[in-house]
């Protein structure tokens, strides 16, 4: 089943409450919500593995450490993810970007794909599938779906709310990937949104609306 972790730092948690307010501007809640990724990458990157490296500092020879596992790549799901991607490659530079385009349908709230373009090692990689919302699930259990046929098996999944209704759904559905998100939020509305949560977050990354 798969785990979650609620990254209760209190610098996320802070700027959480920034981005929730619906006075902050798009300029000031893009450039936390990239912030707010920088600090789950570091949280979801915990585990990562470490080999010893004989070294030379300037004084003497030690032996330090460097990561040791599978390569990276950081898979957003357009277009609210795209703002989790900056944030991202400032904790691991050398990540390969994948993108996944997926859009809810307002009505259904099925999702809809409409674009796929992965790292062609993508299954070699440990992966991080980045969204801000984690609502009914549709959406995440899609793009988990998409990445699993080109071949991924270590995918973890970062959102930065969530909808108890979507993590029950990431379980039943991909109980192997791991789940980081910042809040659980208590329920979904009629029209699927998170309550509190923080509105639309492509709109207010963006400034569509
Ligand atoms: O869990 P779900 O019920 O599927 O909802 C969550 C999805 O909805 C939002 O995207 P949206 O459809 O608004 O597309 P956008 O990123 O282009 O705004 C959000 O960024 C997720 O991808
Ligand atoms: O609350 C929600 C639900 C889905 N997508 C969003 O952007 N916000
Ligand atoms: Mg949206």
């Amino acid at each position: 089943m798969s785990k979650v972790t609620v990254c209760d730092h209190p610098l996320i948690q802070h700027k959480l409450g920034v981005i929730r307010n619906k006075d902050c501007g798009t300029k000031d809640f893009r450039t936390i919500v990239s912030e707010i990724a920088g600090l789950m990458c570091y949280e979801a990157t915990r585990d990562l593995k470490l080999e010893d490296v004989e070294i030379e500092t300037p004084i003497t020879k030690m032996t330090a450490k460097q990561l040791s596992g599978r390569k990276m790549a950081v898979v957003p799901i357009l277009r609210a993810g795209l703002g989790m991607v900056e944030g991202m490659l400032t904790m691991i530079p050398a990540a390969k970007v994948g993108h996944i385009g997926l859009y809810r349908d307002p009505k259904t709230l099925e999702p809809v794909e409409y674009y796929c373009k992965l790292p062609a090692d993508c299954g070699q990689r440990e992966v991080f599938v980045v969204d801000p919302m984690l609502a009914t699930g549709g959406s995440a259990c899609a793009a988990l779906s998409m990445l699993k046929k080109h071949g991924c098996k270590h995918i973890r999944l970062l959102d930065i709310i969530a909808a108890p209704e979507g993590i029950a759904r990431v379980q039943r559905e991909h109980p192997d990937v791991d789940i980081y998100v910042c809040s659980v939020d208590e329920k979904l509305n009629d029209h699927g949104y998170i309550i509190p949560g923080l509105g639309d977050a492509g709109d207010r990354i963006f400034g569509t609306k």
